[in-house]
């Protein structure tokens, strides 16, 4: 994984669209996203055969666009369709146990303080998610957004370490996240509800400072 994979990276599930979820995908990756994640949560995500399906579509579609297919949380579901790799928070399977099932794949994880952060390092995470930076209504058990402070500290403390910012991430606002040490910006809403995908992830793309 290049830190530049981290430039544009979705994140979507069929609770965040209002049109066809596969393609919103398409749109995105037409687009030029530059890392995905299946991310299928809430009350009325799919289950079962359906959920595997969906999974599957998506990666198909990821695959053809040569994007890196990432599964959020779910372990079983990664190792099943041999995604390109994981993103795991502090809550979930621990990265030591996953990496041992998961040899050579992408596993990133969710760090909220110095702490996590450098246990996150030490247990070899490829890149990790600094979030929220911004309000979110997208994850309802969110921590309270940071802004971009949490950022800053840990690009100076970890000058080359893969980091990607996320929670409440607009074009009007990503040109700060990115300033502040970001390699990238992770995203549901400002895209999935664009009304111009190809501009949206252009915008997201452009370094204004
Ligand atoms: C890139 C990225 N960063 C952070 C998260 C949040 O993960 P987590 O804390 O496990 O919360 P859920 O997404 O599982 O609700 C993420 N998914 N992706
Ligand atoms: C999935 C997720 N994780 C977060 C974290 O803080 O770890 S915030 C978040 C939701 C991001 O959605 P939107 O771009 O619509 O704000
Ligand atoms: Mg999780």
């Amino acid at each position: 994984m290049n830190r530049s994979d981290l430039a544009v990276y979705f994140i979507m599930g069929t609770e965040n669209c209002k049109e066809e979820p596969l393609n919103v995908l398409e749109d995105a990756l037409q687009a030029g996203i530059t890392m995905f994640q299946f991310r299928e949560k809430g009350p009325r995500a799919l289950k079962g055969e359906e959920y595997v399906e969906f999974a599957r579509a998506c990666q198909r579609l990821c695959n053809h666009y040569h994007v890196p297919f990432i599964v959020n949380d779910d372990v079983e579901l990664a190792l099943k369709l041999q995604a390109d790799g994981i993103h795991v928070g502090q809550k979930d399977m621990a990265l030591v146990n996953i990496r041992e099932q998961f040899k050579g794949k992408i596993i990133g994880v969710s760090v909220h303080n110095e702490e996590e952060m450098s246990k996150a390092v030490l247990n070899g995470a490829d890149y990790v998610g600094i979030g929220p930076i911004f309000k979110t209504t997208s994850k309802p058990d969110a921590e309270p957004p940071t802004g971009v402070s949490f950022i800053k500290e840990i690009r100076n403390k970890y000058p080359n370490y893969p980091i990607v910012a996320i929670g409440g991430i607009t074009t009007e606002n990503s040109n700060e996240v990115l300033q502040a040490g970001a390699d990238g910006v992770a995203v549901i809403s400002a895209i999935c509800q664009s009304s111009n995908r190809r501009e949206t992830v252009n915008r997201f793309k452009t370094k204004n400072y």
